[in-house]
């Protein structure tokens, strides 16, 4: 593409642990952003993939110094938001909590459980404008169904195409208690990261899908080695090809301009009553608008 530079990138990418950049990118841009709730974990670079421009963010930042609890989640999609970005898709390690998600395995969740403390800002909302937005179904539905069948057009054909993601504050592993515990809750694959940027994505109304890579077997298998932060990084390094590959089929084939119900998780959602809502907030900014 001739001066890919002035177009505004549509796909957001939020790399996880072990995917800090996106090495298959051309025409590459590097931006500094702020936004009213502070910086996002890192640069963000732009680029295109395959026609398509794109904007990159490791969400743990660069050389990996942001704790799961650390993560400015707000300021990440709002930054996103404000490039223009109106889909994203948000790349995890988890550790798999039953014999099919064995280390290795591409998973696109559907469903999460917070298992965190309430220690993160995990809304645009408050300081007088009050909204509810829907997490019945956490994920887009429609960009999910794009990433499962564009892991299968890149030959992963065993991507496993809904799972529920237990999400723990961190930054240690659980107990085997606990890991024991989300087993008998039926919940699938364990992480830190997906709340609250899935409910952050929605009240941004951002369409949000995760591709979720096992990297281990956390600490509820009798014959398998217990989690360690070594395990997933040595783990991933071997499934960044993987990511890559389905990214790569996914940006090229979606198209980011169709509308979705996500564009819409505002309607309805906010119940202040909107002539007390100043039109200057500058301590409570709100969503972005995007
Ligand atoms: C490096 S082990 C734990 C760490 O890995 C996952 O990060 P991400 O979701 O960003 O890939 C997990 O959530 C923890 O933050
Ligand atoms: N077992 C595990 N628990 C929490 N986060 C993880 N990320 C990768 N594996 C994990």
């Amino acid at each position: 593409m001739i001066n890919a530079r002035g177009v505004r990138p549509r796909i957001g990418v939020i790399g996880g642990s072990g995917l800090y950049d996106l090495d298959m990118l051309d025409d590459v841009e590097s931006i500094e952003l702020d936004t009213p709730y502070g910086s996002p974990s890192g640069s963000i670079t732009i680029g295109t993939l395959r026609g398509t421009r794109l904007a990159f963010l490791p969400r743990h930042g660069l050389g990996h110094r942001l704790s799961p609890s650390e993560v400015p989640a707000r300021a990440n999609i709002y930054a996103l938001c404000e490039l223009g970005v109106r889909r994203v898709f948000a790349i995890s390690a988890v550790g798999g909590l039953a014999e099919r998600y064995a280390p290795g395995t591409l998973v696109v969740p559907d469903q999460i459980v917070d298992r965190t403390k309430g220690l993160r800002p995990a809304t645009f909302f408050g300081g007088g404008v009050v909204a509810h937005v829907s997490m019945a179904d956490p994920f887009c539905q429609r960009q999910r169904e794009h990433l499962i069948a564009a892991a299968k057009s890149a030959g992963h054909t065993d991507v496993i195409d809904g799972a529920t993601y237990c999400c723990i504050e961190g930054p240690q592993f659980s107990t085997r208690a606990e890991s024991h515990l989300y087993r008998s809750w039926g919940l699938d694959i364990i992480g830190m990261t997906a709340v609250p940027e899935a409910a952050l994505a929605r009240e941004a109304q951002l369409c949000y899908a995760g591709l979720a890579l096992v990297t281990d077997y956390d600490c509820w298998h009798e014959n398998e080695e217990t989690v360690t932060a070594d395990m997933v990084a040595q783990t991933m390094r071997r499934n960044v090809r993987a990511a890559r590959e389905v990214l790569e089929e996914a940006v090229a084939t979606l198209d980011p301009s169709g509308d979705c119900e996500c564009r819409h998780a505002l309607t309805g959602a906010v119940l202040t009553d909107p002539t007390l809502i100043a039109p200057d907030r500058p301590d409570s900014p709100g969503p972005p608008s995007c």
